[in-house]
């Protein structure tokens, strides 16, 4: 990785404009390749190192490096000074501890979320996960596997590109190079990506396709089991063959809902602009009067089985952010302790 420019690691005005005139002179920019106990692996222009990932002063949160992130060290000793400001940053809370975040990934610039031209299409859990990508400010990009094995594949990608306007999808064969090409321009140097979708949907077989070799699949990428053993030659950063950089790791592999108010508000932008017009700005969007949902349904301007998902999806965003009262609230639905994991995970 001795040839790598900053620039092909990603490096761009977002984070240069963030190193003051002094830094510049006192600091070298890095990208953290892997995360381990206590340490990060980290890489720059012709130079790679493992440092110490505390940061003096820091204060936990999100004060810490991740995978991704854009770090300053000293140049002499190669201690850690700054995290720099992240443009994405993928977290979730903290596994028997709430009030603690685990930070997943940062920097990532595009999310496949892939899904097959078959059973596996679903397009609840398309917009769960269109939901998480836009909540975090990463571009989706809906990438139709086994688009070789359907006589209609075109019917998987209009119901697809019908969830929001402006959606990028992709149908492949992801065992076939040619057609994976379709990828590459999300790909390319200086690019970030991330993969997720259920089990069998060709994940591992896109990345083999991406990188250019056939061993993904056979890398062990485990976190640490709570014994002190940990693996510490697995790259979590993976180079692509275009030149840009694929994040795979298992906190990304179970990327679930966690307080992604902004999200469904934007992937169900037509519905929450319906619900301005309700007379009543805590309606429910049941028996109220004035009700522009139920208006808008009943002149078939909105899909009630659309409704019914964003229903949903806010109903998990309101609980899983400890909200006590939100909009939108139906009696049918309400539940007490409905499980946010995606379904298939
Ligand atoms: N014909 C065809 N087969 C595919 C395609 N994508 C994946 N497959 C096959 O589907 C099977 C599952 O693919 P994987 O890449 O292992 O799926 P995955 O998403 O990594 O699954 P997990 O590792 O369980 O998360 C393999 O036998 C692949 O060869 C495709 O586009 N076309
Ligand atoms: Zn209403």
């Amino acid at each position: 990785m001795s040839d790598v420019t900053l620039a092909q690691f990603g490096w761009r005005a977002f984070f240069s404009k963030q190193v003051s005139a002094e830094e510049k002179i006192c600091c070298r920019p890095v990208r953290v390749m892997s995360v381990h106990r206590g340490r990060v692996t980290v890489a720059g222009e012709g130079f790679e190192d493992s440092i110490v990932s505390t940061l003096p002063g820091a204060e936990g949160g999100e004060d810490r490096p991740t995978v991704g992130d854009w770090l300053l060290i000293d140049h002499d000793n190669h201690g850690l000074k700054r995290i720099l400001d992240r443009a994405s940053l993928f977290k979730r809370p903290a596994p028997g501890d709430d009030r603690r975040v685990q930070l997943i990934a940062a920097n990532i610039d595009t999310l496949f979320v892939v899904t097959s031209c078959n059973r596996d299409f679903n397009v609840a859990r398309l917009e769960r996960y269109l939901v998480l990508a836009r909540e975090v400010g990463v571009r989706p990009v809906v990438v139709l596997t086994k688009a070789d094995q359907t006589p209609v594949p075109g019917r998987f990608a209009d119901a697809a590109r019908a969830l929001q306007s402006d959606l990028r999808v992709e149908s492949v064969n992801a065992r076939d190079p040619t057609s994976a090409a379709l990828m590459a321009r999300y790909c390319a140097a200086g690019q970030t990506v991330a993969l997720v979708g259920s089990s069998g949907v060709g994940k591992s077989t896109l990345i083999n396709t991406l990188t250019g070799s056939a061993d993904i699949a056979t890398q062990a990428v485990r976190e640490d089991d709570g014994k002190g053993r940990h693996t510490t030659t697995v790259r979590e950063m993976h180079r692509l063959s275009r030149g840009g950089w694929l994040i795979d790791t298992p906190g990304i592999r179970e990327l679930q809902m966690s307080a992604v108010t902004s999200g469904v508000a934007e992937v169900f932008d037509d519905v929450t602009d319906v619900a301005l017009e309700c007379q009543f700005t805590n309606c429910g969007h049941g028996e109220e009067p004035g009700c522009a949902i139920v208006a808008a349904v009943a002149l078939g301007s909105l899909d009630p089985a659309r409704i019914d998902r964003w229903r949903k999806l806010a109903e998990e965003d309101a609980q899983n952010s400890g909200a006590v009262e939100t909009r939108p609230r139906s009696r049918s639905r309400r539940t007490g302790n409905r499980k946010s994991r995606l379904p298939d995970q």
